[in-house]
């Protein structure tokens, strides 16, 4: 089995003396190429600095990172830039989309970022595998919640990247518009694509093939194909603890 994505004795602190926090306190981890992997834990465990450890965003205290087969512990400025630009895809909870510009150049984005010509054909492509083909003109404004978020989607992935990483990407979505967005991972993820998604939703992080749980900076536990009980039942028993 290949992984996307290792951690090795990852520690990411914050701050010095009496006020040090240690967002991430050894974490060892892989996260398997094709696979999908959701990550839980009481607010203030670590879920948003190990996501964005592990995507090459912030760099870690001590330990190491390696990102589709290359270690990016030691990368540079330059080389790190590249590797989100070309390796990652990331959805945040809020969208993130360009106001001024519509969906079609919204998910062209990142291929002009990284210097390439937007190949139109691709970029209608994936906003209709999205179900967004009669949108490619709207302005993200003129789209609804759900909608904003499968261009953000279409976006991450034009650039066909070795991981997909999501910051809680139902977080602001109704139910409807979130099991949607959950369809589409799941078929990408049965396409081959890996996906970390951190999430405080059961429902959600049972969607995935695996479930890691933080606590105080450390994985604490894990579970494979979890019901959605399941998952919030240790989700409770860790925020009882906390
Ligand atoms: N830039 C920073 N400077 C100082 N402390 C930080 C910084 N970023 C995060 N922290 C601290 O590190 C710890 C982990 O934060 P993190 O955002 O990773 O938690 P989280 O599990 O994602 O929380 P939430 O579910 O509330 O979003 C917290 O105690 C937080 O206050």
């Amino acid at each position: 089995m290949t992984h996307a994505v290792e951690l090795r004795a990852v520690h990411r602190v914050y701050g010095r003396g009496d006020t040090t926090i240690r967002a991430l306190d050894g974490v060892d981890l892989s996260f398997p190429t094709g696979t999908w992997t959701a990550v839980m834990g009481p607010s203030g465990s670590g879920k948003s600095t190990l996501l964005h450890c592990a995507a090459g965003l912030e760099r870690v205290t001590s330990g190491a990172v390696s990102l589709a087969g290359q270690d990016i512990t030691g990368a540079s400025d330059g080389e790190l830039t590249r590797l989100r630009r070309t390796k990652i895809g990331f959805v945040f909870q809020s969208f993130n989309l360009m106001g001024a510009l519509t969906a079609e150049q919204n998910v062209a984005l990142p291929l002009r970022m990284a210097g390439q010509r937007p190949d139109r054909r691709k970029v209608r492509e994936i906003l209709a595998r999205v179900g967004l083909g009669d949108r490619l003109k709207h302005l993200p404004r003129e789209l609804s919640g759900g909608q904003q978020q499968r261009v953000a989607l279409a976006r991450a992935m034009i650039t066909r990247p070795a991981v997909l990483f999501g910051d809680e990407p139902t977080g602001a979505l109704d139910t409807g518009s979130t099991r949607v967005v959950l369809g589409l991972l799941r078929e990408l993820v049965e396409e081959g694509q890996t996906i970390v998604v951190v999430t405080h939703d059961p429902a959600a992080a049972a969607s995935a093939d695996q479930v890691l749980f933080l606590s105080d900076g450390r994985i604490v536990d894990g579970l494979n194909s979890p019901t959605v009980h399941q998952v919030a039942a240790r989700l409770a028993q860790l925020e009882v603890t906390v």
